[in-house]
């Protein structure tokens, strides 16, 4: 069975970017093949990897659920719903040398979705036994883990920027997943693009305040945002980049 790592965190604290980094040094300490979900309709985890995504599992879910309205059935005569939906999810699996990439994309649409969902749930519960590690990249309510379409949950990542808010967001996120019922073996928190790498005392307090184990610092780096906004992934950077190394020493601390 897989362990899930989930990565979150308020938008635009850099958790897509350390999400990209952790899956790729999974992959380099030869703990591959890892199944990437990027589960945040904000984020372009595929950028950070460096991989291109045509369909996503919303796409087909958006077909799926709308077929039987549809002038043109895209299920062809003689196939069933649930075997055309498991086909449509396999073709949405991006293959790498080291990683797949499923792509949730979009969750609300017209129409009820109970149906997929549940066709989704059990994909990825069979994708589960296919992969030893499934990193995924969640969005700030967490929704594919507390509507149960996520399999479970054994270590949770937490990323803030340096800021009292990013840190009362996390706060909240933690708050979420004690809710969904998953207990994780680690939930942490990673504070991001801390200047110089360092954490100042009111930062300290406001960690402390909201309950959570800091797993470690990493420093706003302006190679990392150049990287961003050229397009060029983040796997690309040079192996001495500070922000790599920081997320490097975190992750091996982990028990994984
Ligand atoms: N340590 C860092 N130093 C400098 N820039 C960083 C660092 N980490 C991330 N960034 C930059 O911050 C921006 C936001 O990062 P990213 O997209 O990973 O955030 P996010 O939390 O996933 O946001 P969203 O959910 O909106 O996608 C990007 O331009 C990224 O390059």
């Amino acid at each position: 069975m897989a362990h899930v790592i989930a990565v979150a965190g308020k938008g635009g604290v850099g958790k897509t970017t350390l999400c990209g980094m952790l899956i790729q040094y999974l992959c380099e300490k030869g703990k591959g093949p890892i199944l990437a979900v990027d589960a945040d309709a904000n984020s372009n985890l595929n950028e950070v990897l460096g991989v291109e995504v045509e369909t996503t599992l919303g796409d087909v879910r958006e077909e799926i659920a709308r077929a039987e309205l549809a002038s043109e059935n895209p299920i062809p005569a003689g196939m069933s719903k649930a075997d055309y939906a498991e086909r449509r999810f396999e073709d949405a699996l991006v293959e790498d040398d080291d990683f797949d990439l499923l792509v949730m994309g979009r969750t609300q649409g017209k129409g009820c979705y109970c149906f997929v969902n549940g066709l989704l749930q059990t994909q990825l519960a069979k994708y589960q036994n296919n992969y030893p590690y499934i990193v995924v990249d969640n969005e700030a309510g967490m929704e594919h883990i507390s509507r149960g379409v996520l399999p479970s949950m054994q270590t949770a990542i937490l990323v803030s920027d340096c800021s009292r808010r990013g840190v009362q967001a996390v706060g909240r996120i933690a708050e979420l997943i004690k809710e969904c019922d998953m207990h994780p073996d680690t939930v942490g928190l990673i504070i991001n693009r801390a200047p110089g790498g360092k954490l100042n005392d009111g930062i300290k307090e406001e960690i402390e305040k909201q309950g959570l184990h800091l797993l470690g610092v990493v420093p706003q780096d302006e190679t990392v945002y150049e990287y961003d906004c050229e397009g060029k992934p983040t796997a690309g950077l040079p192996e001495d980049n500070p922000v790599k190394m920081a997320l490097r020493e975190i992750v091996d601390k982990l028990v994984l």
